[in-house]
């Protein structure tokens, strides 16, 4: 697969300006470090998320599964490309819990885009590069069941 990923140009500069936007309602008051997510859905539409802690602080979610679990619950289970926008630099890559969240409703192809602190910085890797040998739905279910059949 070539660079994009199969995405747009247009779809690549939505993806990073969302991601990039989504900062701005990220609830980080005690890490001070705010996380972006995109989500280019299946149908064509776009679900964004931030990461939200809590005073309890293994409580926060990450950005990444704040908007994987609207998307899920907005009915949207297949997912063409994720965006992830951090301000630092080199860009912030998914946590290990996301990484897993994130196989249950993609497999391995699926790209993530890192976009950093630098204008135009990106980084870009499969889910199955983030995450090799990973256990995922199929492992568990029969044919026809789980987000993805
Ligand atoms: O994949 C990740 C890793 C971390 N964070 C958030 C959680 C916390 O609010 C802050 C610092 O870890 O970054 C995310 O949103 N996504
Ligand atoms: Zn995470």
């Amino acid at each position: 697969m070539s660079k994009t990923h199969g995405l747009t140009l247009e779809e690549l500069q939505e993806l990073s300006k969302r991601a990039t936007a989504a900062k701005d309602v990220s609830y980080c008051p005690y890490s001070n470090f705010r996380v972006g997510c995109a989500l280019l859905c299946d149908d064509g539409s776009w679900v964004i998320g931030a990461n939200v802690e809590n005073a309890s602080y293994p409580v926060t979610i990450c950005a990444e599964r704040t908007a994987l679990v609207k998307a899920i619950t907005e009915g949207k289970k297949k997912f063409r490309a994720i965006g992830v926008s951090t301000d630092i630099s080199p860009p912030a890559s998914p946590c290990g819990m996301c990484r897993q969240f994130i196989r249950e409703f993609s497999d391995n192809s699926v790209p993530i885009f890192m976009y950093g602190k630098e204008e135009g910085e990106c980084v870009v890797r499969t889910l199955g590069e983030l995450l090799p040998m990973s256990f995922g739905p199929e492992d568990l279910l029969p044919p026809g069941r789980g987000a993805r059949k």
